[in-house]
């Protein structure tokens, strides 16, 4: 019988769940649940060629898991279930196999990520119900960067907040910039030991990170996903003055500068008119002008972080567009790529114009210092596998 492994991926307003065979990991049965928390939530399916969708009638993230899990009950149980986690602290720095200690350190870790653990959590939690039985496996978003060097991860703050109160630099997308930079090497043919790449991964959360050696030696996001570039719904980096300002001048509460900053910022404040890219592009095509600055501040940002990330390296090697808007937008791979002629990066327009759906695409110029590649993530194909590789180390460890 096929033995199978789940992987759940919960965002902020999604929940991804894959399953796949695990010997051959092919996807077996896969769907989203989007839009949650709003009247439009829906629960999306694919499988084999069968797809449908059916509205929620509760919106919540609870009301999709249990959906989506009834839905899964038609299928013998999974051998393991890997969940996304986004924050693991300074404790997690790999896989981990779940427990009620692990499960309280995640816990202790949703207000540094109180947009993601939760939902994290609740994945977690109705798994445990449905599946008591199946052993379930934590993959940080932390992990991949739990070794930069100290320069690349403090803060100019006093010293002993490292210390006292955690506060540090842990960077996300982990599990996407881990899988890129393998895919990278086995594209190109470098070997990951000498390989020095820039990776941006461009969804609805978004970062850039600089991978040498096969391991991440700096990123854009910081000691929450708040930090670093503009997003659908979130500022990034910002003068940390003007939360003073905010708060004194403007009366601003502590929870409202979160709803700030996490929710009503990013391309849907400056456009104030949506926070995803692809209809920002449709509204620029009809010449708006707020969609059109919402794109020009979300492409200089973004080139301006990857020339940044890029000191971090010996040398460039490859630049990678990865994420939703990172593999389907030609318009922000060029306009962002317009500003990196300092760093000889330079993008063939038909290759970049005729870069497939799903599939990776190089698409320098004959001229460009720099590789540049267009690679679809996969992080639940690494989740399944390290949630496998967990499962049977653990079964190897057992008399
Ligand atoms: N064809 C496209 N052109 C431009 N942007 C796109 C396209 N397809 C998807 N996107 C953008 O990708 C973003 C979502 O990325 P995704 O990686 O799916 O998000 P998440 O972080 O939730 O996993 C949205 O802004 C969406 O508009
Ligand atoms: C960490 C993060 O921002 O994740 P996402 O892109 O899924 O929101
Ligand atoms: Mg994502």
């Amino acid at each position: 019988m096929t033995q199978t492994v789940l992987v759940f991926n919960a965002g902020s307003s999604s929940l991804k769940f894959t399953l796949l065979d695990s010997a051959s990991s092919m996807v077996l049965v896969e769907g989203i649940a989007e839009r949650l928390e709003t009247e439009q939530a829906v629960l999306h399916f694919k499988e084999a060629n069968l797809k449908t969708t059916t509205a929620l009638a509760e919106s919540s993230h609870k009301a999709a898991l249990a959906a989506i899990l009834v839905s899964l009950s038609a299928y013998p149980a999974p051998v393991v279930i890997g969940h996304r986690v986004v924050h693991g602290g300074k404790r997690f720095s790999q896989a981990t196999l779940i427990n009620a200690d692990v499960l309280k350190a995640i816990e202790d870790c949703i207000p540094l990520a109180p947009l993601h653990n939760p939902a994290n959590l609740e994945g977690i939690n109705a798994a445990l119900s449905s599946y008591p039985a199946v052993p379930q496996v934590a993959v940080f978003d932390t992990a991949f960067h739990a070794k930069m060097p100290e320069y690349a991860y403090l803060y100019a703050l006093p010293r002993h907040f490292e210390r006292d109160y955690n506060i540090r630099k842990y960077g996300f997308h982990g599990t996407s910039h881990h899988y890129i930079s393998r895919e990278t090497a086995r594209l190109t043919g470098n070997a990951i030991s000498a390989q020095n790449l820039v990776i941006a991964h461009l969804g609805n959360g978004a970062s850039v990170s600089a991978v040498s050696n096969g391991r991440s030696v700096d990123t854009s996001m910081g000691m929450t996903p708040s930090d670093g570039l503009v997003m659908g719904t979130r500022s990034g980096s910002l003068d940390p003055g003007i939360l003073i300002h905010l708060m004194q001048e403007h009366g601003y509460s502590a929870e409202q500068l979160d709803i700030l900053i996490n929710k009503r910022s990013g391309l849907l404040g400056l456009s104030e008119l949506t926070a995803d890219m692809r209809e920002l592009e449709e509204a620029l095509t009809a010449g708006s002008a707020p969609a059109t600055v919402a794109i020009e501040v979300f492409c200089y940002r973004l080139a301006q972080t990857i020339a940044s990330m890029a000191i971090a390296l010996p040398s460039l090697d490859v630049l990678v567009f990865t994420g939703g808007i990172g593999e389907n937008s030609p318009l922000v791979r060029a306009l962002t790529c317009r500003w990196l002629g300092l760093l000889n990066i330079k993008i063939d327009s038909d290759h970049n114009e005729g870069a497939a759906r799903n599939e990776a695409a190089q698409i320098d110029a004959a001229n460009s210092a720099v590789s540049v590649w267009v690679i679809p993530t996969n992080e639940e194909l690494m989740i399944a596998n390290e949630a496998l590789a967990l499962l049977a180390n653990v079964g190897e460890s057992q008399p």
